[in-house]
């Protein structure tokens, strides 16, 4: 696997599980795999989870870091080809792009769409021109359409609470005062999609994903009756994704807020979020607080998916 974006990038599910919780039994194991190798971690868009767990793990696998944040401390990039730079921008990712390669052995990238230019942030622009142009291989950390070391967090997280061999998994969308990007439910959907459980995703009407990553999930718009008999619930906020909307908070309606009342209609379901979340807009603090919230155990295992993927790419390198 040379670089890492999305769900086809790892191929066998089953067999990528089987390496994370292997590496979950000793994570210090492959200790030697990464000596005098480099990570370089590159950051558009703030974070938490990502800078620390990916961090993290590369340490757990020998590896040196560094953490650059875009816009603090480094130059301000130009992104736009062709453009006449007499503004506020004195780099152009062009040349700082091959540069960073020059100094590590491999790249992650957080740039999170920004809602200016939908083909831009649908064909990954920014993402792709490190892959391109950095000459090392380069992982997704978030970029503007997937979250796919959430996303494999994520599935590793169902596969150790799962009671059924196909749980029933809901993504319901709820309010948040932000417009926030698509990548989070676009990549839980592929991914889900992709372990073949039982999956619908809940949202008002306006706020469907692109059907690229909807792919086979049922669509509900009643989030009572989606919630009917689930197993996991993950929520999250995302903007509308449909033209002429793209970009657009179009609902601030707290009646999607998921709180006991919604979740006493599952099956004693398990409540998973990726955060960071915004307490009593997505989700009660009596849910969130509650010995079914595994948002923590979730966050934990962002360690074991990066390590996973860090240690594929090295053995690649
Ligand atoms: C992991 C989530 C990152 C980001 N969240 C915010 C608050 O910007 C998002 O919704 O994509
Ligand atoms: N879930 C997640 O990626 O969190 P951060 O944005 O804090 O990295």
């Amino acid at each position: 696997m040379k670089n890492f974006t999305c769900v086809k990038d790892l191929g066998d599910l089953q067999v990528a599980l089987k390496e994370a919780f292997e590496i979950k039994k000793d994570r210090y194991q492959f200790c030697e795999l990464g000596k005098n190798k480099t990570l370089l971690m590159i950051f558009f868009n703030s974070s938490l989870r990502t800078r620390l767990s990916t961090q993290k793990a590369a340490m757990n696998l020998g590896m040196n870091t560094m953490v650059l944040d875009v816009n603090q401390g480094a130059w301000k990039l130009e992104t736009e080809r062709g453009v006449i730079m007499d503004g506020d921008k004195p780099e152009h990712l062009l040349e700082a792009v091959p540069v960073m390669g020059c100094y590590c052995d491999i790249i992650g990238v957080r740039s999170f769409a920004r809602f200016e230019n939908k083909e831009e942030d649908y064909n990954e622009m920014i993402l792709n021109q490190f892959i391109k142009y950095s000459g090392r291989p380069v992982f997704s950390m978030e970029a503007a359409t997937r979250h796919p070391l959430q996303s494999f967090a994520d599935l590793i997280t169902i596969e150790e609470y799962k009671k059924t061999a196909r749980p029933k998994v809901v993504l319901t969308w709820a309010p948040h005062p932000k417009a926030l990007p698509q990548a989070v439910p676009n990549s839980f959907a592929e991914w889900m999609n992709a372990a073949d459980y039982e999956f619908v995703i809940t949202h008002p009407e306006g706020y469907e994903l692109d059907p690229q990553f909807v792919g086979n999930a049922k669509v509900e718009y009643d989030q009572k009756k989606a919630f009917k008999g689930a197993d996991f619930v993950y929520a999250k906020n995302w903007a509308a994704y449909a033209d002429p909307n793209y970009g657009q908070i179009l609902s601030l309606d707290r009646s999607w807020t998921v709180d006991e009342d919604k979740m006493a209609l599952t099956n004693n379901a398990y409540f998973m979020h990726c955060l960071p979340v915004r307490r009593n807009m997505i989700v009660t603090d009596d849910v969130i607080e509650s010995p079914q919230s595994i948002v923590i155990q979730e966050a934990a295992n962002r360690e074991i998916s990066a390590q996973a993927v860090l240690k594929r790419m090295l053995e690649n390198l």
